[in-house]
Formats: structure tokens, C-alpha cells, sequence
């Protein structure tokens, strides 16, 4: 399957301060992907450098085979971005943003348009200075789906959302994903809302992806092992790819990143000991990465 996007060796820094380093990672249709990081991580830099904004140090973008920085007008109408801060028009009403909107892009799909305002109760009169937040973001979200782009990036989509309209919009997205073709980029702090729709994740996390991969995938490598040995445990174990470990005694708990189950045998008779393995939801996975 082509790849809508191809990140190589990607570099970020501002004013000498690395953001972001060794970015690898592409997407391809019928992706969804959650990138999560805690505040600051470089979320907002990582999708504003994928969509051309700024010129990366090192590494390149490419969008459709095309770098993103060159990228022209037919790439463009390819692409639907909801930035963390809107860029509407304030003097606009929701109704112009629309027909402008429709008006500039030739794959708009009138009747998703009208289905999205009218299950959100937009508005459609009234000017963007006088919507709420929440309707805002909704109004924002419409524009960027109508024309059915096939790369969607959402910076933070739904931090205004009421829980009705965040569980909406997450339906729509999923069957555009699976409907278009679409890739999907999404970044969010709802957690919850992520484990919902996301096939895939990318975990930031200092300046670089640590994880990159299916969430099944994630959720299978990812453990926490409870262990209760006959002996008291030594303090530390040096097991590759933990992330947290705390021993007292005769009990232990140690998270691992990359968990094989025939990993649980051998475990358990070099410390002489019984293991309970804990499958670890996407939030609590967030929380072990950064303890
Ligand atoms: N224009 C800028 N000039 C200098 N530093 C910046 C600029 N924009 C962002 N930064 C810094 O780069 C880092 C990453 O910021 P970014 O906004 O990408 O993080 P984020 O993961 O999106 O955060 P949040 O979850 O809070 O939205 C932060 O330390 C931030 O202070």
C-alpha cells in the first residue's frame, strides 16, 4: 500500500533546543493513529512539521511523495487539518465558513456537511465570535472532514467536546478511516478516547517516537508482572526494556516494554518464584512510559 506520509530521520529544534530527533514513521490508508505525549513533548511541532508549517533541521516530510514543504494545491485539497488553536474568521458566520469552505475545495461532500451541523446543532447564523468553544471546534472538525480529506490531522480535536459529541466524533472518524481509505493522525489527552478508535500509536516521549505500532501490539508487549518469590527478591533486576521495578522482600512488581510470554517460564525459575501477568490499559501504558 503507497504510504500518504513518510517521515525519515526528521529533526526539530527551536532556538537550539531539540524538539524532536530520529523521526521515523509513515502512514498509510485506513491508519488511525493516536500520538500521545504528556505537555510539551512536541505533539503540536511533530504534526505542524508533518504539514509543511516549518523547515525541518534534519530529515524530511514527504505528503503523498511530495515534500511538505513544496507541497501545491492539489496535495493540499488532500488534507484536512484542526489545529490546537481554530483559525476561523470571527466576523464570518458558520454558514459562510461553509460555502467558502465548499466553495475552494472540489471534493466537498455536501450531505456529510449537512448530517455533521445538523446532529452537532450548529449555529449556522450565527458569527464565529459569538459560538461557544465547543461549537467552535465542531464547526472547525466539519471543515476539515467535508471534503473527505485522505490524510486528517487533528491537533487536540475534542478538549471542548461534550462527551455526546466527542463519542460522535470519534464514530465519524473511524468510518472515514474505513470508508475513505483515509489516514488519520490525531493527538488528544482524553487517553480513553484514543484506546476507542486508534489501530496504532506513537508514544513521544524524549524528542523521539519510543513506540510506533499497532495498539494491540503495545498492549500485548506491555506488561506489569506481580511476583512472589520463596526467597526474599533481590533489590534489582536488570531485565531489558523495564520501565519500572520495586521489590520488597518476597513480593515484586516490574512493568516491562517488551513482554514475551515464554518469557514467564524462564522467569519464574531463575527467581524460584510465581508470576501474575497484568495486561495494562492504553492510559496506564501512557503513565509506566513516563514514571
Ligand atoms: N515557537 C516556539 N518557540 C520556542 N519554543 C517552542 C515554540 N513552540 C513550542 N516550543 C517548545 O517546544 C516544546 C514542544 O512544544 P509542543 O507545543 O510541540 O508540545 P505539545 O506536546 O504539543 O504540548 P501540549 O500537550 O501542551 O499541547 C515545548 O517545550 C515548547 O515550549
Amino acid at each position: 500500500m503507497p504510504a500518504i506520509l513518510e517521515i525519515t530521520a526528521l529533526r526539530r529544534a527551536y532556538e537550539g533546543r531539540q524538539v524532536l530527533k530520529d523521526i521515523t514513521a509513515s502512514a498509510t490508508q485506513g491508519d488511525v493513529i493516536a500520538l500521545l505525549g504528556k505537555n510539551g513533548a512536541g505533539k503540536t511541532t511533530l504534526l505542524e512539521t508533518i504539514l509543511g508549517f516549518a523547515v525541518p533541521e534534519q530529515g524530511e516530510v514527504r505528503l503523498f511523495g511530495t515534500l511538505s514543504t513544496e507541497i501545491g494545491p492539489n496535495e493540499k485539497q488532500r488534507i484536512g487539518f484542526v489545529p490546537q488553536q481554530d483559525e476561523l474568521l470571527e466576523q464570518l458566520t458558520a454558514e459562510e465558513h461553509l460555502k467558502l469552505f465548499a466553495r475552494c475545495q472540489p471534493g466537498w461532500d455536501h450531505a456529510l456537511c449537512q448530517r455533521l451541523c445538523q446532529s452537532w446543532d450548529i449555529p449556522l447564523a450565527r458569527t464565529v465570535s459569538k459560538l461557544s468553544p465547543g461549537q467552535r471546534q465542531k464547526l472547525a472538525i466539519i471543515l476539515a472532514l467535508s471534503h473527505k480529506p485522505e490524510l486528517l490531522i487533528l491537533d487536540e480535536p475534542v478538549a471542548s467536546l461534550d462527551p455526546m459529541a466527542r463519542r460522535q466524533f470519534l464514530t465519524e472518524l473511524v468510518t472515514i478511516a474505513a470508508d475513505q481509505q483515509s489516514a488519520i493522525i490525531f493527538s488528544s489527552h482524553i487517553v480513553t478516547d484514543m484506546e476507542r478508535v486508534a489501530n496504532k500509536i506513537w508514544l513521544l516521549k524524549d524528542q523521539q517516537l519510543v513506540w510506533q505500532d499497532e495498539q494491540d501490539t503495545l498492549k500485548e508487549a506491555v506488561v506489569r508482572l506481580h511476583i512472589s518469590a520463596r526467597q526474599p527478591l533481590p533489590e534489582n533486576l536488570s531485565l531489558p526494556h523495564c520501565l519500572y521495578q520495586h521489590m520488597q522482600d518476597h513480593q515484586g512488581t516490574i512493568t516491562l516494554a517488551q513482554w514475551h510470554p515464554e518469557q514467564k517460564e524462564e522467569l519464574e525459575q531463575a527467581l524460584q518464584a510465581w508470576i501474575r501477568v497484568e495486561h495494562l490499559g492504553l492510559e496506564d501504558i501512557f503513565l509506566e512510559f513516563h514514571r
